[in-house]
């Protein structure tokens, strides 16, 4: 097979972007309503600070009043409960993101289900993960990283998946269990694999779809592609990279990789996302929109669609 397409997810987000800060702007002319973010974090993880920063530039450039809650990581569960509270009841506040994974005292469940299901621009709540899974996708919040994921299969393979078999290797509830769901309302033939899966590569290989979240670099191989899959890689991993060279510690420079190998992959695929510049901008993007859908809502307008 010749080399697979590259999708451009980077470029796919800036257009959603542009999108939005124009919606935005339209929005705020004729109610006065400006879309508030509200990013809560617990403790200094480098790499969820990367994230949240990212997140809150651009909520900003969308026209976003974008507030940022940096908490030390021993919080208490009680203190972070109060803090998404006051953010439920702060009108200026349309979204909320309480950034994953929690430190190890705090009930992460008990602190989703505490956002405010009309604020939550992630998708995490039960009323949310229940409207997605009746197929009740027009007032769901969709998880940001499936639906970004979405959007790039549909550039490819447009809006109607029939007849196409995806395989989702993952099972988390933040990106495997609601990217099932959202290809299964596309009318794909839907397999789950995970852990525990006999033959994962032979499950993999009859995927006209593969979507791999599984959170280990490179894992699937050329062997686990079949030839003109759609491949979306969500794995985002920061792995050693000796031939960059030294950092200023002595310690060897590190690069992203994602779930998937590309270039044995990228050789039997039609097309495939890469990592950096594939997946994870979606989800920054698709965070501005649910926000804006969001501050639409409360404004009583119909919110634009993506
Ligand atoms: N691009 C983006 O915006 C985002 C990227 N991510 C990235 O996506 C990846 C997945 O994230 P997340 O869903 O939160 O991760 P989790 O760790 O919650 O879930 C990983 C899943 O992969 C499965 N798995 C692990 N090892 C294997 C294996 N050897 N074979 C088959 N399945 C396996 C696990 O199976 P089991 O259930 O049996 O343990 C589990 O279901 C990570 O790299 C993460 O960094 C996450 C969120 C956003
Ligand atoms: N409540 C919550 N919601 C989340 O959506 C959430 C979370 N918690 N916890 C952590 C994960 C991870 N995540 C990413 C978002 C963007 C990129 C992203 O933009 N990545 C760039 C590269 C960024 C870099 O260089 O580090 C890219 O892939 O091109 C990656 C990962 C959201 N998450």
């Amino acid at each position: 097979m010749a080399e697979a397409r590259r999708i451009d997810g980077k470029a796919a987000a800036a257009r959603i972007i542009e999108n939005v800060t124009a919606e935005t702007a339209a929005l705020t002319a004729k109610t006065g309503t400006v879309p508030g973010l509200a990013v809560v974090i617990v403790g200094e993880d480098p790499a969820s600070q990367v994230y949240v920063g990212s997140k809150a530039k651009t909520a900003t450039a969308c026209g976003f009043k974008s507030i940022k809650h940096e908490l030390p990581a021993e919080t208490s569960e009680a203190t972070l409960l109060k803090v998404v509270r006051d953010l439920n009841e702060d009108a200026e506040v349309h979204g909320i993101l309480v950034q994953l994974p929690l430190p190890e005292h705090v009930d992460e469940a008990k602190v989703i289900q505490t956002i405010d299901p009309d604020k939550d621009v992630d998708g995490f709540h039960l009323i949310n993960v229940g409207r997605l899974s009746t197929g009740d996708t027009a007032a769901a919040f969709v998880p940001c990283t499936p639906a970004g994921s979405m959007l790039l299969i549909r550039e490819v393979l447009g809006d109607d998946l029939s007849g196409k078999n995806a395989v989702v290797v993952g099972r988390s509830n933040i990106v495997g269990k609601p990217m099932a769901q959202l290809l299964l309302a596309a009318n794909a033939t839907v397999t789950i694999a995970h852990s525990r899966t006999k033959d994962l590569p032979g499950v993999c290989r009859g995927a006209d779809i593969l979507v791999a979240a599984v959170g280990r670099p490179e894992m699937l191989t050329g062997d686990y592609v079949k030839d003109g899959a759609v491949v979306i890689d969500v794995g985002i991993n920061r792995i050693e990279a000796p031939e960059k060279g030294l950092k200023e510690d002595g310690t060897p420079k590190t690069k992203l990789v994602g779930d998937v190998n590309y270039e044995e992959a990228a050789r039997k695929a039609a097309a495939i996302t890469p990592v950096p510049g594939g997946v994870g901008p979606m989800t920054i993007a698709m965070l501005m929109a649910n926000t804006l859908r969001s501050a639409c809502r409360s404004a009583g307008i119909e919110a634009p669609k993506f």
